[in-house]
């Protein structure tokens, strides 16, 4: 039987430091770690950014900074020929994205195949939208529209999921991917300093656990300067989930291998993926 994995994989998650209003400079910031990360691990196949790398992560700013998606808009054109330069697969964080036709904005993940083609996009479904007495105050809704789409997306390797941050606190996207046949979510992300320590690392292992897949939370670097505290600890998980690599707070890189093996070996060991009752929970997608 294959795998849903079709090789081993080697990626990188780059926790970069968090954005500065020059949006040329925030680009040049993730050139140079890509760049890194080839140097350091040249058989890197998937590169994963923040969410929000190239503009400030905040709700007045988000206009200001968005983007057409078209192949000549600034950030496009740049993680494009990245990806082509160093033949990865790039998912490019997420970005302010507006759309002429509607005049909405949307946070927006775009994701390059490693010839530099744009092989999709997703935009954050679920708004983070939360009032935390004594904690956290944040309403993307104020100027953000959310998506209408779960996103799973075919890639040489397998099918991988997309969901940015808050996005993963619904298992729903989590699940349709795994049910395609994903062999990862993959979630730019930005939580903040409380929220990240409840429920970050149980939200990963969650959502990898619930289906057998891996799990991949990019964070940018935690500025104590910024009003936006970003948590950091970027993560890769198993299917079993276990982590297996785990950034700290501030700007690196880190790595993980994929193994088709780890799929399999705890799929036919703990056979959830084949118990599942559909009978008593019908209105659940096969
Ligand atoms: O869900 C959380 O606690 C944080 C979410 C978040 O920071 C975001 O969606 O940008």
């Amino acid at each position: 039987m294959s795998s849903i994995l079709s090789q081993k994989l080697k990626v990188a998650l780059i926790q970069l430091a968090g954005s500065k209003p020059d949006k040329s400079a925030n680009l040049q910031r993730a050139a140079k770690f890509i760049e890194k990360a080839l140097i350091d691990q040249p058989d890197t196949k998937i590169v994963v950014l923040p969410e929000c790398f190239n503009s400030p992560y905040a709700v007045d700013k988000f206009r200001e900074y968005s983007e057409i998606i078209t192949p000549d808009s600034m950030s496009i054109k740049f993680l494009s020929n990245l990806a082509s330069k160093f033949n990865i697969y790039l998912i490019g964080g997420s970005i302010p994205e507006l759309d002429p036709s509607t005049d909405k904005i949307y946070n927006t993940s775009i994701v390059f195949d490693n010839r530099g083609k744009l092989i999709g996009t997703h935009r954050k479904a679920h708004l983070f939208d939360v009032d935390i007495p004594n904690g956290i105050t944040f309403k993307e809704s104020e100027t953000l529209s959310s998506g209408d789409n779960a996103t799973t997306l075919d890639t040489k390797f397998g099918k991988i999921g997309l969901g940015i941050c808050y996005d993963m606190r619904f298992p729903e996207l989590a699940m349709l991917s795994a049910r395609k046949g994903a062999f990862a979510m993959i979630y730019p992300s930005a939580f903040n300093t409380v929220t990240g320590p409840m429920h970050w690392h149980l939200l990963a292992r969650s959502r990898a656990v619930d289906n057998q897949i891996y799990t991949m939370l990019c964070s940018p670097a935690r500025d104590n300067n910024s009003s936006y505290k970003a948590y950091g600890h970027s993560l890769v998980v198993n299917p079993r989930g276990d982590i297996i690599a785990e950034a700290g707070e501030g700007e690196e890189i880190i790595y993980a291998e994929l193994d088709p093996n780890e799929i399999d070996t705890f799929r036919q060991g703990v056979p959830v993926t084949k118990q599942r009752r559909f009978d008593i929970y019908p209105d659940v997608n096969k």
